[in-house]
């Protein structure tokens, strides 16, 4: 780095009483000149100053993005197994089990116990203290054992539905008829389409259809900030659902686990493929499982890694559209089942003005219906109470309300 500059010295003027008027002028335009040249010496040193300030902004700018990576790096699991009152710890890091002592600020200290799990960085300095594993687990994982949707909750999806019984639900109900012909089932079905167009329904419902405890995983649970963590709820998920069977693995939003692979190198894409081949190898040793069978859902079927839907994984695969008018009439019909209505509303008209709105908006089209009709203090609910609910959806559409902005034209 350049040092300080040196200021060039003040010209100073000594004017002799003495002088002629001549020779005043001549020392007043020499003094003139010295204090152009240390003038244009400042001007230079002020750019070289300038200079050196956009240097070293630069240089803080490169050690803040430094210290965000830094900050951002992936962490490690690990446990704490023993406490020293000199303020040291000995851990233990999950996955290859190594322990090692390590250091331990005072207010971290305090907060630590026996036993607790602590997220650590590459130097092994404890960097957060982490909720209980079971709490962690209950949070990733709905657990249902016996969920209470049934196939007449859902509105359209037919053929689904026979898709999905066939491929669940027989092999679960009735192992024999394909030992009888001698093929396997499907090791995995894959439910792909818009959101809100009934996947969880289905696994639901053929969950309450088997007897099957239904198991659901989010994907974006997965994800996890932790190294080794997602792939340890992968093993979990498949472990509780064999000791639970007969039971039903659903995974929604599997394509947070299971996208194309990216160039990028970041330690965080690095985990999700962790996670990803933990559920590849759990699925490929899956034959022996028993009465386990593993569903899962994606909105977003072409970023799929083709590495799952390889045979003996995700091979079976089932689109679920948005509704058509047949089935947005009977999704209606189903969510006004225990609504007093009047008598003039007419299902078929009603679906064919909903066009574009999926099963859950129009289930929110039905509650927000019913609150038009409570606003005006009558308990019957209206064909004008569901033109305003369809007004209003439309009116939080355009206000950017996410949910139904792709689909009200
Ligand atoms: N076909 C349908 N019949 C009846 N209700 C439906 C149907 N589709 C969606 N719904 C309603 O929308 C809600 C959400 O549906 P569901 O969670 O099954 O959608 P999804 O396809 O799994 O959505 P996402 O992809 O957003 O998870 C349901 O609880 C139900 O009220």
């Amino acid at each position: 780095m350049s040092r300080s500059p040196i200021l060039p010295d003040r010209p100073t003027l000594d004017l002799d009483p003495e002088l002629t008027p001549e020779e005043r002028l001549a020392a007043l335009t020499s003094h003139y000149r010295d204090i152009v040249d240390v003038q244009r010496e400042l001007e230079t040193q002020l750019d070289h100053i300038e200079e050196q300030r956009e240097n070293l902004r630069e240089q803080v700018d490169r050690l803040q993005r430094e210290n965000e990576t830094l900050k951002t790096a992936s962490l490690y699991l690990a446990t704490v197994e023993d406490l020293f009152d000199d303020g040291e710890a000995v851990i233990k890091q999950h996955g290859n089990n190594q322990e090692v002592l390590t250091e331990v600020g005072q207010e971290m200290y305090e907060s630590l116990g026996m036993g607790d799990r602590v997220a650590i960085n590459d130097s092994f300095a404890i960097q957060e203290v982490l909720d209980d594993e079971t709490d962690a687990r209950a949070q990733a994982m709905e657990v249902d054992a016996s969920p209470d949707i049934t196939y007449e909750d859902i509105g359209g999806l037919e053929s689904e539905m026979r898709e999905v019984q066939e491929a669940v639900e027989d092999p679960l109900n009735h192992p024999e008829k394909f030992e009888a012909v001698g093929v396997d089932p499907p090791s995995g079905v894959l439910l792909h389409g818009p959101p809100g167009t009934g996947k969880t329904m289905l696994a639901k419902a053929v969950a309450n259809h088997t007897d099957a405890t239904f198991i659901k995983m989010a994907g974006s649970e997965l994800v996890r900030k932790f190294i080794g963590e997602g792939s340890r709820l992968v093993r979990d998920l498949f472990e509780l659902a064999e000791q639970r069977e007969p039971a039903i693995i659903f995974i929604d939003e599997i394509d947070a686990v299971a996208s194309k692979r990216t160039d990028s190198k970041t330690s965080g894409d690095a985990e999700v493929q962790r996670t990803m081949m933990q559920l590849l190898s759990e699925m490929d040793g899956f034959d022996e499982r028993g009465e386990v069978r593993i569903m899962a859902a994606t909105n977003r079927f072409d970023m799929l890694d083709r590495a799952i839907l390889r045979p003996g994984r995700f091979d079976r695969l089932i689109e679920v559209p948005e509704p058509d008018n047949e089935a947005r009439a009977e999704i209606l019909r189903i969510h006004t089942e225990e609504m007093t209505l009047a008598e003039e509303i007419d299902y078929e008209a009603l679906a064919r003005e909903t066009e574009g709105l999926n099963g859950a908006q129009l289930q929110s089209l039905t509650t927000e219906a019913g609150m038009f009709a409570i606003r005006d203090d009558r308990a019957t609910v209206t064909m004008d109470d569901f033109r305003s609910a369809r007004e209003k959806l439309i009116e939080d559409a355009n206000s950017d309300t996410p949910a139904y902005t792709t689909y009200i034209h």
